[in-house]
């Protein structure tokens, strides 16, 4: 398998003085193409941190981070928004949308900024994602006359428009009820199976346990890691008691 990000040693401090702590205290973690992978830990211990910086979105302190064989801890800003714009997608748990745009507009829109002359191609594939989500009808419809987890589809879909090799989702459920998180990651299940690589930051057992490895943190450390199988749709109450049960050692 190969490897799509390796981070090595990573260090990520805040603050000044007798103020300064790392928030990632000398972290190496990889993440092999296609993988689907979750982070999970209490508020605080650096989730958002380590995706931030695997992502080049945050700089480090130290260490090294090689995305798909580029050491983008040492790129300039320009290489790597570049990287970032094809290869990695984005998804939050609020939305990043604009309020005077119609869905299909705010999906495509990251794209079509640097690409004006394909506006009808990318248009097109955006709308082949959104039938694939669920939310072929909606294109025209404003953000706000649309639910949670509609909006939610269509920051996938906006993820997913460059045929990214990675999809970071930072709580990407974390705003949604059980019913619509468990369609979110039915989604997410979809687009791995296809091949792109997973990594999900979250609180939910049940999120976490849809994926096939997840890291545990602490205080800026990842201090345990359990393998599942790639979920087939099955046995999901196990993994789950394996999730609870991992979070119960480790005093999360
Ligand atoms: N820009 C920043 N400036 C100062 N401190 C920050 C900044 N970003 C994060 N921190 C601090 O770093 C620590 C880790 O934050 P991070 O958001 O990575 O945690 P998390 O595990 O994702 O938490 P949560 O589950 O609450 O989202 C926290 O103590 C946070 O206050």
């Amino acid at each position: 398998m190969k490897n799509l990000v390796i981070g090595e040693h990573i260090v990520k401090s805040f603050g000044e003085g007798d103020e300064k702590h790392n928030v990632l205290d000398g972290v190496s973690v990889d993440i092999n193409e296609g993988e689907f992978i979750a982070i999970m830990g209490p508020s605080g211990s650096g989730k958002s941190t380590l995706m931030f910086a695997l992502s080049g979105m945050d700089s480090i302190d130290s260490g090294r981070i090689t995305f798909d064989g580029s050491d983008i801890s040492s790129v300039g800003e320009a290489e790597l928004s570049d990287l970032r714009r094809s290869k990695m997608g984005f998804v939050f748990q609020q939305s990043t949308m604009l309020k005077n745009l119609n869905i299909l507009d705010n999906i495509i829109l990251p794209s079509i900024r640097d690409n004006r002359k394909n506006v009808a191609k990318i248009s097109e594939k955006a709308r082949v994602l959104m039938k694939r989500v669920g939310i072929a009808e909606l294109e025209m419809r404003d953000i706000t006359q649309v639910s949670g987890g509609q909006l939610q589809r269509a920051g996938i879909c906006r993820a997913l428009l460059n045929s990214p090799k990675i999809i970071f989702g930072d709580e990407p459920t974390g705003a949604l009820n059980s019913k619509s998180a468990q369609e979110i990651m039915d989604i997410f299940s979809e687009i791995n199976a296809g091949g792109t690589a997973i990594m999900l930051v979250t609180h939910d057992a049940k999120v976490a346990a849809r994926t096939e490895r997840i890291m545990f943190m602490l205080d800026g450390k990842i201090v345990s890691e359990l393998k599942l199988p790639k979920f087939d749709g099955t046995d999901i109450d196990s993994r789950v008691e394996k999730v609870t049960e991992k979070m119960w050692e480790i005093g999360i």
